[in-house]
């Protein structure tokens, strides 16, 4: 509106606006970080396959992805399969549930099945953090809990983001070190392997 007498009766224009700063509350973009793991088929693929239906997603913009980490499988059954692991960090609109969501579903539509707590699977998704979110919700922690004690979270998380920071726990690299460094927990860079940025 041209003039601010509040009775004067409101332009097209104006009312455009108005809907258009009431949307631009609603969606909030966030940055976020997702860990991807894969220790069953064809790894690389599936990962790879994780990130473009991710960077599908409308109201996700992968911004950065990792390295590909090789990593030994951390608790569940023994003798498991090495991991494939890598991070994604994204700029989202969507509410941190539907992120999970849309995480679980790629999850399935990658043939993961739930049998065994921390059991091999085709894929795991993961919600590391996101931008300004603490939740103790059993349904959506975050930050992930077991982010922080995790090379192999850790190790690709700050290739994707070297600034990383584990709300409650400090910056990624300082965790990292605390850690003894990837060696320690059997966290190996691929270089010969790398995942693209979804176009
Ligand atoms: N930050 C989070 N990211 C993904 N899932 C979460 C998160 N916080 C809570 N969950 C819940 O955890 C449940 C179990 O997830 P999942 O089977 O992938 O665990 P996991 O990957 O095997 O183990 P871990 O949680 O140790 O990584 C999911 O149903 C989900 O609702
Ligand atoms: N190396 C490795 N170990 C794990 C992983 C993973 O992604 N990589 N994921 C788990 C449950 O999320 C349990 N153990």
């Amino acid at each position: 509106m041209s003039t601010s007498d509040p009775t004067a009766t409101p332009t097209t224009f104006d009312l455009e606006r108005r809907v258009d700063s009431a949307d631009s509350t609603l969606q909030t973009v966030r940055h976020a970080a997702v860990a991807l793991g894969s220790n069953l088929g064809n790894r690389l693929e599936t990962l790879q396959g994780a990130v473009d239906a991710l960077g599908d997603t409308p109201g996700v913009r992968i911004t950065a992805v990792s390295g590909v980490y090789e990593t030994d499988a951390v608790g569940g059954p023994a003798d498991q399969p090495s991991y494939f692991n890598a991070v994604v960090v994204l700029r989202t609109t969507l509410p941190p549930l539907s992120l999970l969501e849309r995480g679980n579903a790629v999850e399935d539509a990658f043939g993961r099945v739930r049998e065994v707590r921390w059991g091999p699977r085709t894929l795991d998704v993961d919600i590391l953090a996101v931008e300004g979110v603490v939740s103790d919700d059993p349904k959506l922690l975050l930050p992930h809990p077991r982010a922080h004690e995790r090379a192999f979270v850790l190790a690709p998380w700050l290739d994707a983001d070297p600034q990383a920071e584990v709300a409650g726990h400090g910056p990624a690299a300082e965790l990292l070190k605390g850690l003894g460094g990837e060696e320690a927990q059997g966290v190996r860079r691929r270089d010969d392997l790398r995942l693209r940025l979804p176009e």
